[in-house]
């Protein structure tokens, strides 16, 4: 499968980038062969993204070549290296909703006029060579978030790309839209493409690499190949020690209720789409000490919930409970002083000023809540010394408390997020996505973190795209679509399968664990499943 006499598809030598007190990457090497998928692992803030966005040429090294096909060149700009026929599919998809896949497909590219009807049969005809199931004249906004990847692919492969790098692909993606996608990859690679992906997910690395790079501390340590390893293997030789054994479960669950929804109603309004219920009679308790997990494909209602429970929404019906208190109408801080913690579903939206220092990112949303506090003043020593010991204990990779949060890598901005809010001792946590883009290591010990503050009587409600993670976590589990919770499952017996199939609307009411086989069936009213792009791939995974 190498295509061992010909050139490497991109060769990396001697890379080398400092920042500003780090040095990003250290005398990086990295051969990647043509026509092979190729993983890059590593700790948060190992430096991966800094290699990649070397690689597509948004950022200039200090040091190191780049070759590309057997020729050295240099990147100025992304321009350049799809040019060279290099192409980027980023984590936040970059796509227009209210456009087609076509007007996404050109849009920065060609003009639309004139080329219509060719750029049409070129989409048609990608779609079709790599099996990507893709329809020029549909509207993005139809799509689900699987399809929406594909659109990405489709838009990278549509200006010529043969090298193909993937961040983080499949963090949004349920057990089935994974292998669907992991089958386009065996797709591309079959026509002679190539695949550089980074992931957190080593289980998934296993499946599809040929090849697997690790980076530890900006440097690369190994180059191995999957047969060669296991996943705890391969966390070894990213962390560089051994992994701690994680806490088993245990049941902390009591009978005192924190939260307390019932019949929870959100409409919106939009020119777009008129008048729509977002939430529909919405109710559930979480009592101290138990995690519920929502499981619901990305866009139905999940967003609408955290942000009513939080004050961002107003709520057009229902009421919600704080322990005795009823907040309904009460304001975002007037909820986050009552014992609210809040980690926000996009870090850089909502939890997280970039151009700040990490020390005046500890007290956001938190000012009257700051060490040492009294009212709105700032404590500038006291916040400082929090967000030391922040760093230390979550083990936040950086330089000092005095760069600013933006300059920190993915995976250690929401480990800031999530010391800032544990440190709070919240009595009730919204924790969507906590763990998103962090590595294996810092998974856990936030897992850790969330399973020790239960057994003080937190309450979490916890919304991941990570099935593993909302079944391994809560102690609880509902399935949201459509606005709803449609169903409900028993966390120590449901398979990821079997929730990523109720996810999309093919069942209802208490899901029972099927012995050997998935779940499987068609949504209440017949509908098709059109939440996902799901397809009855083989399933590959161990
Ligand atoms: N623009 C920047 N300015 C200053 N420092 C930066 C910048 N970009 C990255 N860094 C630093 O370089 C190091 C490597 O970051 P990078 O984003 O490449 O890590 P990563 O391996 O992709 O991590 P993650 O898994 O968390 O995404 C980190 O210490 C980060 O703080």
């Amino acid at each position: 499968m190498n295509a061992s006499s010909s050139p490497p598809a991109v060769e990396l030598a001697g890379i080398t980038k400092r920042f500003p007190g780090v040095v990003a990457n250290h005398d990086i090497h990295l051969s990647v062969h043509k026509g092979t998928v190729h993983a890059i692992v590593g700790e948060n803030g190992a430096g991966k993204s800094t290699l990649m966005k070397i690689l597509y040429g948004m950022q200039k090294p200090d040091e190191g070549t780049i070759t590309v096909d057997g020729e050295q060149v240099t990147l100025h700009s992304p321009a350049d290296a799809i040019a060279r026929g290099i192409g980027m599919v980023h984590q936040h998809f970059m796509l227009a909703d209210n456009l087609t896949v076509l007007e996404n497909t050109v849009l920065g590219g060609e003009s639309l006029y004139g080329i219509g009807g060719r750029a049409r049969d070129k989409i048609r005809e990608i779609s079709d060579a790599y099996g990507l199931g893709i329809r020029p004249d549909v509207l993005v906004e139809d799509l689900g978030v699987a399809d929406r990847q594909r659109v990405e692919i489709l838009k990278v492969l549509y200006r010529g790309a043969r090298t193909l790098i993937l961040d983080e692909p499949t963090a949004v993606l349920v057990p089935q839209e994974v292998d669907a996608l992991f089958a386009n990859l065996r797709e591309l690679k079959a026509e002679g493409l190539t695949v550089i992906f980074i992931s957190h997910k080593l289980g998934e690395v296993l499946s599809v690499a040929d090849e697997i790079t690790v980076i530890r501390r900006g440097t690369t340590v190994a180059s191995v190949s999957p047969d060669e390893v296991s996943t705890k293997q391969l966390a070894e030789l990213m962390v560089g020690s051994e992994l701690p054994t994680p806490e088993t479960r245990e049941s902390t669950v009591t009978d005192r209720p924190v939260l307390s929804v019932e019949g929870l109603t959100v409409h919106t309004h939009d020119a777009e789409h008129g008048d729509r219920t977002v939430l529909d009679d919405v109710g559930f308790t979480i009592h101290a000490g138990e995690v519920l997990g929502l499981a619901g494909v990305e866009g139905n209602g999940q967003t609408e919930l955290i942000e009513a429970l939080i004050g961002l929404k107003h709520a057009d019906a229902g009421t919600i409970r704080l322990g005795d208190e009823e907040i309904t109408g009460w304001a975002t801080r007037r909820r986050r002083e009552g014992g609210i913690g809040y980690i926000p579903e996009d870090r850089h939206r909502h939890g997280l000023l970039l151009e700040s220092p990490l020390w005046e990112n500890r007290i956001l949303g938190h000012v009257t809540e700051q060490p040492n506090s009294r009212g709105y003043w700032l404590k500038p020593k006291a916040a400082r010394a929090d967000t030391e010991r922040i760093v230390e204990e979550y083990d936040v990779r950086t330089p000092g408390i005095e760069v600013t949060a933006g300059s920190l890598s993915g995976g250690n901005q929401q480990k800031l997020i999530v010391g800032r809010e544990m440190s709070h001792h919240p009595r009730f946590l919204i924790a969507a996505h906590p763990t998103r883009g962090v590595d294996v290591g810092a998974q856990a010990q936030i897992w850790d973190q969330i399973r020790e503050a239960r057994h003080e009587g937190l309450a979490v409600l916890l919304i991941s795209a990570d099935l593993d993670e909302l079944i391994g976590l809560s102690d609880t589990l509902r399935v949201m679509y459509r606005g709803r919770l449609v169903a409900d499952a028993d966390p120590a017996t449901i398979t990821p399968e079997e929730l990523g199939t109720a996810m999309t609307g093919a069942a209802s009411g208490h899901l029972e664990h099927e012995e050997g086989d998935a779940a499987t069936g068609s949504d209440a009213d017949g509908r098709p499943d059109a939440a996902s792009g799901a397809q009855n791939e083989e399933n590959e995974h161990e």
